[in-house]
């Protein structure tokens, strides 16, 4: 196999977000519920004759060498080095980018995620989906997750994880247009690191409904985001009229569960023009499993 195309790099919903404390470091410990959601990027991974690695798709404001997704190639490359002492051949990568950055919705770790697990395979590496999270972690938080590759609860700093059913629903999804860096969120004086931990029997019952985790738990980082950036907060306003409203990670993107796909349409019609909104169905495990 000289080539995967269609490489699927699908975004995440934090249904809820707690921030429990901080580490020595300024990491912070969070419990999460990572939901994987039917929306999301596509990359396209074809090898070279050479050794290069190459992004072969324009990604406005992100340079080839600070691409999550270059540097993931890299990193896996090294790494087979390391092990075998050949040099895997080159790889051009070409992406269709779906996902906005920023938004909270993980699309630069899905991407780099994707890509781990892609090379893995054309290269026939060998690496356990263990040694893969690890060689990820440092590249972004959300990595481990997306390798991981089933909606998780997660704790700590993300590393620890335990599968969860999905509940079983669609999300509507509005993007208030806004960057949000994830540090400076997590850097404001403002932001309540001591939300008491939780065990999974607190909202497995929620998990059962069609409702998302409506009524558990909330996202800590809305509370500094809303403030640093009022466009989303009038999102979450506006979409507090039809359930639920939250945002996921450190923004921007705020999401609601309905029901049902007709449910989705009905309140997709009424977003205002001047935001960006689409629908998406709950998924139990990452589309790429079924590819590799
Ligand atoms: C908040 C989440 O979106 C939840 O899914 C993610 O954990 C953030 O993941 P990410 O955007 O990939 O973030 P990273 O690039 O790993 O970290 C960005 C910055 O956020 C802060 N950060 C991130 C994760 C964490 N558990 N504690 C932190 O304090 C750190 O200052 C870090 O330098
Ligand atoms: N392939 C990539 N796709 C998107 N962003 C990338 C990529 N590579 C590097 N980046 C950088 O990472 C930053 C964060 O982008 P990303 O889309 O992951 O944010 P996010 O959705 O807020 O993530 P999270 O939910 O993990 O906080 C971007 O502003 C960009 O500079």
């Amino acid at each position: 196999m000289t080539s995967l195309k269609n490489c699927p790099a699908p975004a995440k919903l934090n249904l809820f977000l707690h921030v429990n404390g901080r580490r020595a470091d300024g990491y912070h410990l969070l419990q999460t519920v990572f939901q994987l959601i039917d929306h999301g990027d596509t990359l396209h991974f074809e090898l070279r004759d050479d050794d290069a690695i190459r992004r072969v798709t324009d990604l406005p404001g992100v340079p080839e060498e600070s691409d999550l997704i270059i540097r993931a190639a890299r990193l896996l490359q090294a790494e087979v080095l390391r092990r075998t002492g050949a040099l895997p051949r080159g790889v051009d990568i070409a992406i269709d980018k779906v996902l906005p950055m920023g938004g909270g919705l993980g699309g630069g770790s899905s991407d780099a995620a994707t890509t781990l697990m892609a090379l893995n395979s054309l290269w026939q590496a060998g690496l356990s989906k263990e040694e893969l999270m690890a060689l990820g972690l440092p590249l972004g938080a959300d990595i481990p997750f997306f390798i991981f590759g089933e909606t998780a609860f997660a704790e700590g700093v993300g590393e620890a994880m335990r599968p969860v059913q999905a509940p079983d629903c669609w999300y509507v999804v509005i993007e208030p247009g806004v960057a949000v860096p994830t540090a400076a969120i997590f850097c404001s004086e403002h932001l309540t690191r001591d939300t008491p931990v939780v065990i999974i029997t607190d909202f497995s019952s929620h998990l059962e409904n069609r409702n998302g985790l409506k009524g558990f738990g909330k996202n800590d980082l809305q509370q500094v985001a809303t403030k640093l950036f009022p466009p989303v907060a009038e999102a979450i306003e506006w979409l507090s009229a039809y359930g639920d409203a939250r945002m996921t990670g450190s923004g921007a993107c705020v999401f609601s569960a309905v029901a049902t796909e007709a449910e989705a349409d009905a309140v997709l019609a009424k977003v205002p023009a001047k935001w960006k909104a689409w629908k998406a169905k709950a998924l139990n495990r990452h589309p790429i499993i079924a590819k590799l």
